[in-house]
């Protein structure tokens, strides 16, 4: 069924010409416009709309973080970790079930140290979440990922798991897996976990939402309990990890850090994060208390490193997150230095771990570079990585995306029952763009609230938590908030400008449907964007959403093997190990598949030029 205004235009035109609207025939002229919302489908948002705290008509809210009603405290002190006593916990002492104890982790008093329980904070943010959490029925529907398809290649790939209970992992760790409310390990848990146990080097690519941050930490915490480390350097400032989380951006190196917290709880691991534009001297103090899990960003772990203040040279687990990313030319020379130009033990005699939900063929061939004899693990069918989201593309003209956006707030609120916790996240090209278009909502009744690289921390802290929160249920963001960030309630994705690389559109829409969760995604398209025709148009017909036809008429029209669209023609989900194929040379890479359904065709060449597309946003 067709969904969009641009399809009623393709309905009410059909059979006569084609020579409508401005895209040189292709582009569908404007009819009586019906919010998609209101068209013939069941609504599909699982949270209600927004209801926002005043009409348009009756001024600027005071939801909006830059007009002083966001009563939060200055982003950073939930990350920086709180003084709340936990008289509940047994002391770190008697953390972890491995008998090395915190001598052995050399430079950190840790009685003196109190862990805040991360699992019953008095943070700000906890009515919110509370609210939230009693909202929830039944908790999260990892039924939506029985019948995922998973491929394997590499040497004596270990079986998979079903439940955590047929790991070891510790008791500790058990405990807490209990506390997060995990009941099953997620289909790329299942996997990854045992791989990572046997101490193989992995490259995983996984739909977003399913639960990567989980599968590297596992085992790292676990590997950190049981292990027999050798004695770290007692009596220098300078700090030894033995694991390294990379990830490309601040909020993500946060969000990690608060994860690993809670899967670390009472094991004796102790876990720490660095990251830019947050005051140095602040994360060197915390580092001196002691470090087993460094979770950083690439920029700040360099300063760190070359002011001698941490040295990798006990490194047992390296795990890079939103790995294409972190080794596309926006950073691959600075993740070139941390592992290969400083102290970092070689591939092979530490444990590496790759992951994303987008591997891009030129990427994986780089990634192979710091991975030794590794399995290469798909999880999810080509496209998969959206089935749990309604994707909707919609003719629009760059004049009309303002008024347009506001037709779909405005139905959404419609719509919206106890709309608070109906999140929207609006992603648009530039830091400027993302100002102006807040700006405007702001003036237009809307609480919004933005995300760029051009905001300091503190603001970017800031703005995360008041739309987590649902004080500012809209938030318009560059790409910086595209990967990674793991946001309840975000239940509708708005493509206002359209990103270069298809990539980039996957990470973006997977913020919302994510955990089993359903989500809604629209795209804004116009002749600006033909160069994503194509790749648009396959990934949503891979993934069964309704491509309308005049996305298809763009999609076998325009050429676009050159422009930005640097993956041109391989935008999918996921990723087939580059190893196999035929113009490599396995060199024994060898495959052995587990209930592989290896979707064979569907997967994209990557190949050709990686040009320049590093959007300013990031970091
Ligand atoms: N086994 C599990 N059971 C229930 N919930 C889980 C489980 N594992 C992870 N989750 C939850 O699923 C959500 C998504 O996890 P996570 O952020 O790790 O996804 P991701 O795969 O890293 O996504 P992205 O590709 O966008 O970075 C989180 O809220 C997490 O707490």
């Amino acid at each position: 069924m067709r969904t969009s205004w641009a399809d009623s235009v393709e309905n009410a035109a059909s059979g006569s010409s084609d020579n409508v609207g401005t895209g040189g025939g292709l582009a569908p002229t404007k009819p009586t416009y019906i919010p998609p919302h209101l068209r013939n489908r069941p609504p599909i948002l699982e949270s209600p709309a927004p209801s926002f705290s005043g009409p348009p008509s009756s001024g600027p809210p005071s939801g909006n973080d830059r007009g002083g009603g966001y009563a939060g405290p200055a982003g950073g002190s939930r990350w920086a970790g709180g003084s709340k006593p936990d008289f509940g916990r047994q002391g770190y002492n008697t953390g972890g079930r491995g008998s090395s104890g915190w001598g052995n982790r050399g430079g950190w008093d840790r009685g003196r140290d109190r862990e805040v329980n991360p699992f019953g904070n008095d943070d700000i943010d906890d009515d919110a979440e509370r609210a939230f959490s009693e909202q929830e029925n039944s908790g999260i529907n990892f039924d939506a990922y029985e019948d995922i398809p998973v491929e394997t290649s590499g040497n004596n790939v270990p079986p998979p798991v079903n439940t955590f209970a047929e790991i070891d992992l510790g008791d500790a760790l058990n405990l807490n897996i209990r506390r997060c409310k995990y009941v099953k390990p997620t289909p790329v848990q299942r996997y990854t976990i045992p791989i990572s146990l046997a101490g193989r080097d992995l490259m995983a690519c996984a739909q977003t939402g399913s639960g990567k941050t989980a599968a590297f930490c596992f085992p790292i915490i676990s590997g950190i309990m049981t292990g027999n480390f050798a004695q770290r350097p007692r009596g220098t400032r300078t700090v030894y990890p033995l694991a390294l989380i990379l990830s490309p951006t601040r909020e993500l190196s946060c969000q990690i850090h608060e994860e690993a917290k809670k899967f670390a709880y009472q094991t004796g691991v102790k876990v720490v994060v660095v990251y830019g534009g947050a005051p140095i001297n602040q994360q060197l103090r915390e580092l001196e208390r002691g470090v087993d899990i460094l979770v950083a960003t690439p920029g700040r772990l360099v300063d760190m490193l070359e002011r001698a203040k941490v040295s990798l040279q006990m490194i047992r687990y390296l795990a890079l997150d939103e790995a294409d990313r972190m080794l596309d030319m926006g950073f691959e020379p600075q993740i070139r230095k941390i592992v290969e130009q400083m102290d970092m033990p070689r591939r092979g005699e530490r444990q590496t771990m790759l992951f994303s939900a987008t591997f891009p063929k030129e990427i994986q061939r780089l990634a192979s570079d710091f991975l030794s004899n590794y399995i290469f693990l798909t999880v999810g069918r080509v496209g998969s990585s959206t089935d749990l989201i309604v994707q909707r593309v919609e003719y629009v003209q760059e004049s009309d995306k303002r008024s347009h956006l506001m037709d779909l707030l405005h139905a959404q609120k419609a719509n919206g029952v106890q709309a608070k916790q109906a999140l929207t996240l609006v992603f648009v090209e530039t830091k400027k763009g993302a100002d102006s278009l807040e700006h405007w909502l702001y003036n237009n009744g809307f609480p919004a609230t933005t995300i760029h690289g051009d905001r300091t921390q503190q603001e970017r802290e800031q703005a995360l938590r008041s739309f987590k929160s649902g004080n500012t249920p809209i938030l318009v963001a560059t790409d910086v908030a595209a990967r990674g960030l793991d946001i309840p309630h975000v239940s509708h994705v708005v493509n206002f400008d359209l990103p270069n690389d298809i990539d980039d559109y996957v990470h973006r829409i997977g913020r919302t449907g994510r955990a089993g969760k359903t989500g809604l995604a629209t795209a804004f398209f116009n002749d600006n964007n033909t160069s994503l025709a194509k790749p648009l148009a396959d990934l949503m017909q891979e993934s069964n959403q309704d491509v309308p036809a005049w996305l298809t008429r763009y999609a076998s029209r325009v050429s676009y093997g050159g422009g930005k669209n640097r993956r041109s023609g391989g935008g999918r989900f996921g990723g087939r190990d580059y190893r196999r194929d035929n113009s490599f040379n396995r060199g024994g890479g060898g495959t052995d598949y587990y209930g592989g359904n290896s979707s064979s065709g569907g997967y994209g060449n990557y190949g050709g030029g990686y040009g320049p597309g590093v959007t300013s946003a990031w970091d």
